[in-house]
């Protein structure tokens, strides 16, 4: 049977795990943590208590299937029940009366039912345990308050309406709203019918809901039924002590001694082996009806501490119960006995719980004697170390809980996430601390291994710049590069297409630059979305006798985002048809002003072809690579990053790495990405191997255990153990962030990430169908600017969206406006990839909005709605406390726990709202498929009945994507 657990009964209330564990250990019941199962009848007593029930004065337990031992907590030394003790053995609250299952013991307040309506508690009535129409959705089981053996039947409306009458208090609330409770003592003395605290405000009517044994049948007929009901019953199918005999137990343990009970109570162990000591005391029990069934208001009783009291009993005669009713028999009455509370513990128990409470202790007499030690963890125990990111299931094994219940809280959180996916340390941090766990940073701290010390102003030497080569297809890249190196590569080019070759390192009257060969600006914007920054300068080739291009613009945008200088070399003037003044007007109209007409870009003509202008060139690069003041530390162990890295036949994994600072030897241990290992052997540019490198050189490196990214940093560390510890720390921390979504800007969280500090400037990339939309909508964008908040438009063009687009977002944390223009399939898988938000429009005004609005934190989500299921009502029930239970098969999708729903009948819509709890079976369930049956109730609303339909559905947040882009195709 389902029991409910600490946090579920959190949410029910509507508080936190934490605070409810405190109450709940006040209470004494013993919880470990907010997964810690809850006895019907420990719920019940929580409830009660926090509804400001009795719960002060009167702490009740369940030892036993049918025994419940209410003590008084206060002091008032009550001869009576116990001797001495302050408990007060339940009887007079009738509690006893649990049906088999219907022990409910949820119902808090119940105790005090009446008499007469205890001794209704018809053994029979199965789960309907009475159920408090009353708002409560979610915890109906443990509400479920009396109860009678007959599980499956379904309580009739006769039923109820006989029931009712009878104990209309018992209906405890479990709600928070009920009434005040009593104050303790007047709880301890009046146990038996005096419900008055708890009486819930129900109608009558409700509390009428307990069921007879006349329903089976009806069970039979609609097995429907069966799982609704049980959402009201308690949880533990118990037999129910005749009316009777509770009754007489009551009368003796009023009157009884001490002595006499313990007498009695060895006579009953006779009778029933299997059952533990019991107490059951019935207030004013009816003992003649048996069918009606009382709910019991069990007050909190169900909770058994002590397992020394019943435990094993009490499964041999669950057992016995089950094989009786799976037999169908009806499982045999339950006589109430009436114990008392010496009954229940030996001196021994008694003296150490005497001890255990507060104040002198007289013997025997203790009042949390029986309250059980609190077991939560110690502090140190509850803290939990994790790294950067840990996933789902890893963050539940550690901290000793289930994951769905990591996952709800996500929920909660607003942040879906499934088993294996991982969550950053923030996150785990606030999901744990539900759980009452706190996390720590996992101690290693890679960048103490790796952190390199300051370089004194005197050890930094020059070092060459570090340049690469940009520009439209066919402006000649290459051919400058070749040129350069006196070198031929075009020559062997098959169709032109430039060889990937890494890097050159070239002298120049002694003076060395280094160039990086990338295929364009989409290499380089990779790297530096890999947080590489390895270029000091770029030179842009433009085409003297084509112009400014496509692809030049986004060079020239890739190298503004990244803050990289701009040298153009004007390439092909020894075509006739050049036009320099052309090109240089073009740049200009990109925000690159040539030297001479007063802005600071160098511009430099050549000719790849002819060799012309190149000397030039390099003069520039040195003398801006002077200005720059390019220095670096060439005395300490290196650092670089790899340029580019492949897997060769002969060689194994390959590495160009150019080395940023200090100096590479052959035999340093290194760590690589991922990757570490000893730098076997090292060859430069052109092939020959070398021994060492210093900063800026590039070299191939030999002796890798795998293959890294372009981009990965590259770090020698003085000894094997530290590099592989670092490794091994990455791998784990890729694994887990590769689950992690990393979250890059997007409309939706701009305002928060404004307001967090984290962006001070919106990047936008934005690509249209036609020139003329572009600039409208460029001007229009850079208008929304604020003095908080600039709106920078890193690049604009036109055509699809592509990779390189998305790179460029991704590496400048921009979102991309694709207006009528769509990006293609692979960039959209990149955009998935690099968590890059991409927006369709189709309407001006529109892209407007979104931004200004996504400035101010306007941006409303948009929710679409999503249907997840259907069932159809096939019966109903009424259940006092709870309301009305559908009977309902599930006839397509699903219903979830948590879903919206919406009951439709004849066609029309009556009911929108929530499920308010959702039982297969006996068992809370989150779910229950199609084909299923399950059994259900809504969040306020009663009026269901058989036919109806129950539409479930979620809402799903949609991005505001505007109609074009999808449809532009
Ligand atoms: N006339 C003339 N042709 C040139 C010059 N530079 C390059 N070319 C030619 O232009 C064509 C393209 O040159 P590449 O160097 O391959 O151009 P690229 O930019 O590297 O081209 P991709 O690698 O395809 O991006 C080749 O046929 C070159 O011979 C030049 O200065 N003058």
């Amino acid at each position: 049977m389902a029991r409910v657990r600490v946090h579920e009964l959190a949410k029910e209330l509507d508080m936190n795990s934490k605070e409810l564990i405190e109450r709940i250990l006040k209470l004494g019941i013993p919880v470990k943590n907010h997964m810690s199962a809850l006895s019907d009848s420990a719920v019940a007593k929580i409830r009660d208590h926090l509804q400001g029930g009795t719960q002060e004065q009167v702490e009740e337990k369940r030892i036993g299937r049918r025994v419940i031992r209410r003590r008084k907590k206060a002091e008032e030394p009550e001869p009576v029940a116990a001797e001495a003790r302050p408990e007060v053995e339940v009887s007079a609250e009738a509690p006893a009366v649990q049906g088999p299952d219907q022990e409910e013991p949820a119902t808090p307040k119940m105790e005090a039912p009446q008499p007469a309506e205890a001794a209704e508690e018809a053994p029979k009535v199965p789960e309907e345990a009475p159920v408090a129409e009353a708002a409560q959705p979610e915890a109906p089981a443990p509400e479920a308050p009396v109860t009678t053996e007959a599980p499956a039947a379904p309580p009739t409306a006769e039923a109820h309406e006989a029931a009712a009458p009878a104990h209309p208090e018992p209906i405890a609330p479990q709600l928070p709203e009920t009434e005040p409770a009593p104050s303790p003592a007047e709880a301890a003395e009046q146990p038996a019918g005096h419900p008055p605290e708890e009486t819930v405000p129900e109608p009558p009517t409700a509390a009428a809901e307990t069921v007879t044994e006349s329903l089976p049948e009806q069970a039979e007929a609609a097995p429907e039924a069966e799982p609704v009901s049980e959402p009201t019953l308690a949880e533990d199918e118990e037999e129910v002590p005749a009316a009777e005999e509770v009754k007489k137990g009551v009368e003796e343990e009023e009157e009884e001694e001490p002595g006499k009970k313990k007498k009695a109570k060895r006579r009953r162990r006779k009778r029933r082996k299997d059952e533990p000591a019991k107490i059951i005391r019935l207030p004013d029990l009816v003992p003649g009806e048996p069918e009606e069934e009382p709910e019991i208001p069990v007050p909190a009783a169900r909770f058994v501490p002590d397992e020394q009291v019943s435990r094993e009993p009490l499964r041999k005669k669950r057992a016995r119960d089950d094989e009786e009713v799976g037999a169908g028999k009806r499982p045999r009455r339950v006589r109430k006995e009436v114990v008392s509370r010496e009954d229940l513990y030996s001196k021994k128990e008694l003296r150490a719980q005497a001890e255990r409470g507060r104040g002198v202790p007289k013997k025997g007499e203790s009042k949390d004697a029986q309250k059980p030690v609190a077991t939560v963890p110690k502090a140190a125990k509850r803290r939990i170390k994790i790294d950067e990111a840990i996933t789902v299931a890893n963050l539940a094994k550690q901290m000793g809980v289930k994951a769905t219940e990591i996952i709800k809280k996500l929920l909660l959180l607003g942040l879906p996430a499934n088993i294996n996916q991982a969550i950053d340390f923030d996150t785990a941090a606030l999901v744990a601390s539900e759980f009452q766990y706190e996390v720590e940073k996992a101690g290693f701290e890679e960048e103490d291994i790796l952190q390199a010390a300051e370089d004194k102003p005197e050890d930094l030497k020059p070092r060459p710049p570090v340049v690469t080569v940009m520009g439209h297809v066919d402006h000649g890249k290459t051919s400058l590069l070749d040129a350069i190196r006196h070198t031929n590569v075009i020559d062997g080019e098959a169709g032109g297409i430039t060889q990937h070759i890494g890097a050159y390192f070239v002298e120049l009257d002694g003076r060395h630059i280094t160039f990086l060969d990338t295929p364009g600006h989409e290499a380089f914007t990779a790297m530096r979305a890999r947080g590489a920054k390895v270029t000091d300068l770029v030179i842009l080739v433009v085409a003297a006798d084509d112009g400014v291009m496509q692809q030049t613009v986004e060079a020239i945008n890739h190298s503004k985002a990244a803050g990289v200088p701009i040298m153009v070399a004007i390439n092909k003037i020894d075509k006739p048809n050049a036009n320099v003044d052309r090109v240089k007007r073009e740049l200009a109209e990109h925000g690159l002003i040539p030297e001479e007409w007063g802005g600071d870009t160098t511009m430099v003509e050549i000719s790849a072809k002819k060799r012309m202008g190149i000397e030039d060139l390099m003069e520039m690069v040195l003398l801006q690579a002077e200005l720059l003041e390019l220095k670096a530390n060439p005395e300490k162990p290196a650092r670089g990053r790899v340029i580019e890295a492949k897997l060769d036949k002969g060689r194994g994994p390959v590495a160009t790495v150019l080395v940023q600072e200090g100096t590479l030897r052959e035999g340093d241990v290194y760590v690589c990405g991922t990757y570490f290992g000893r730098v076997r052997s090292m060859f430069d540019d052109k092939g020959r191997r070398i021994s060492e490198a210093g900063p800026s050189v590039p070299v191939e490196v030999l002796g890798l255990s795998g293959v890294p990214n372009a981009g990965d940093d590259f770090v020698v560390l003085p000894d094997e153990k530290q590099a592989k510890l670092v490794a091994e720390h990455r791998q784990l921390k890729q694994r887990e962030k590769e689950l992690t979504r990393t979250t890059k800007v997007t409309l939706e969280r701009l305002y928060e990430q404004i307001q967090e500090g984290q962006i001070k400037e919106v990047n936008v990339i934005l690509k249209t169908d036609v020139q003329g939309s572009l600039e409208a909508i460029r001007d229009s964008l850079l208008k929304l600017s604020t003095p908080e908040v600039k709106v920078s438009l890193i690049h604009a063009g036109t055509g699809a969206i592509s990779e390189s687009d998305v790179m460029l977002a991704s590496a400048s944390n921009a979102i991309i406006i694709g207006f009528n223009v769509r990006a293609d399939a692979k960039a959209q898988e990149l955009a998935e990839q690099e968590q890059v938000d991409i927006r369709y429009y189709d309407v001006i005004y529109q892209i407007l909005n979104d931004i200004k609005d996504a400035m101010v934190g306007l941006l409303e989500p948009e929710y679409e709605e999503q249907i997840i299921g259907r069932a159809e009502v096939r019966q109903t029930f009424h259940i006092s406390r709870i309301g009305t239970v559908a009977g309902c098969y599930v006839t397509d999708g699903k219903m979830e726990r948590n879903a919206k729903v919406r009951l439709i009948r004849d066609g029309v819509v009556v009911w929108d709202g929530k499920l308010a709890s959702l039982k297969r079976f006996k068992d809370d369930a989150r779910e229950v498929k199609a084909g299923f049956e399950c059994g259900l109730t809504i969040e306020n609303f009663n009026d269901i009945k058989v036919g109806d339909q129950i539409e479930a559905y979620q809402m799903v947040e949609v991005k505001p994507t505007l109609e074009s882009g999808e449809s532009e195709g």
